[in-house]
């Protein structure tokens, strides 16, 4: 039998615990750290690579990358969906700059209720969405990478100039975090063959927590490849993911140890149950998902 895919998962797992450089990382908490990772997943028959051997939040993944698209950065609009993966650093910026001892919940109802608190404290600066959707340019223009991708995939699929890039050097300083998936190129084959062309991505990140965030980053990268293919009339073929610094947290081993001794089940299946008229239009109830049956969730504390 085939070895399931989510092996290259625990494998670079592994790895870090036996061999990872550990040091201490920008966040005080320190880390395993290894260098240059890559896995591929083949998504053709209609895979979503979402792992079993902890339960992931999937939903809230797709929702982040939904928000990339938006072109949005504050997290207003996130909080608006009930996904608070990003609050921890408006937040730490908050307290910083006030001195009180406000709690997330309060915090994010702030945000939530108060459109003038959430301009001044919500924002992330230009973070990816801003790079991908709306890049300034040393013209003055502004820079729609994804919309030119996807036309591009339309007029010259055999192109290989069809990426996006969030790494907007002069901006670097304005984000709340530089950004840690940067490039996504993509790749279209089988442009003359029977049936049609099949569409992969590659995907550079250059900081990866594996723990946390690269179960999240992993299927919303493919939940990005679903979409984009069915703008462009293609079919998914694979996801390819390269890291740089990949590392395990210090406070993440309870994490490794329990997906270590669980044995992988079968990835479910993503179907997209409409045809949007454009990127743009993408919600989360277009995403369905069968046959998802994870091992339970693993609570692990996020680095900030
Ligand atoms: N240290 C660190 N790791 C990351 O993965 C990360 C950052 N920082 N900063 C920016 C974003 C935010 N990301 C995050 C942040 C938190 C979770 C998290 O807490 N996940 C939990 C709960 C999910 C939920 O509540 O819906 C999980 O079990 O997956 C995941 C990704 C990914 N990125
Ligand atoms: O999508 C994401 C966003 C962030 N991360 C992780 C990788 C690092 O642990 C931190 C960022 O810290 P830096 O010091 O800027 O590298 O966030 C991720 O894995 N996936």
């Amino acid at each position: 039998m085939l070895r399931h895919p989510e092996h290259q998962y625990l494998d670079i797992i592994r790895h870090l615990l036996e061999k990872g450089d550990k040091r201490i990382d920008r966040t005080g908490v320190g880390t395993l750290s290894m260098f240059g990772a890559m896995m591929r997943f083949d998504l053709s028959d209609g895979t979503f690579p979402v792992y079993s051997t902890k339960k992931v939040f999937w939903k809230t993944a797709v929702k982040e990358m939904l928000w990339f698209l938006t072109g949005q950065t504050n997290i207003q609009s996130l909080l608006r969906e009930n996904v608070r993966i990003w609050t921890d650093w408006p937040l730490a910026t908050y307290r910083k700059a006030t001195g009180t001892q406000i709690s997330q919940e309060e915090f994010e109802a702030k945000i939530l209720a108060d459109d003038d608190f959430a301009r001044q404290w919500g924002d992330l600066g230009p973070v990816y969405g801003k790079q991908w959707r709306r890049w300034l340019g040393a013209d003055g223009k502004e820079y729609d990478q994804v919309a030119d991708v996807i036309e591009t995939l339309r007029k010259n699929p055999s192109s290989r100039r069809m990426l996006f890039h969030a790494w907007n050097v002069p901006e670097l300083g304005q984000m709340a975090l530089h950004p840690c998936h940067m490039t996504y190129q993509f790749y279209a084959a089988n442009l003359n063959g029977e049936g049609q062309p099949r569409l992969s991505l590659m995907v550079n990140q250059r900081s990866c927590d594996i723990g946390l965030g690269n179960p999240f980053n992993i299927c919303q990268q493919a939940a990005l490849l679903a979409m984009v293919a069915q703008q462009v009339d293609m079919v998914p073929g694979e996801l390819i993911w390269v890291g740089g610094d990949t590392h395990l947290y210090l406070d993440h081993q309870h994490l490794a140890e329990t997906v270590l001794e669980r044995e992988p089940r079968p990835f479910p299946k993503l179907r997209l149950t409409r045809r949007p008229a454009s990127i743009d239009d993408y919600r989360i109830e277009d995403f369905e998902v069968t046959g998802y049956d994870p091992y339970p969730a693993i609570e692990a504390p996020v680095a900030v």
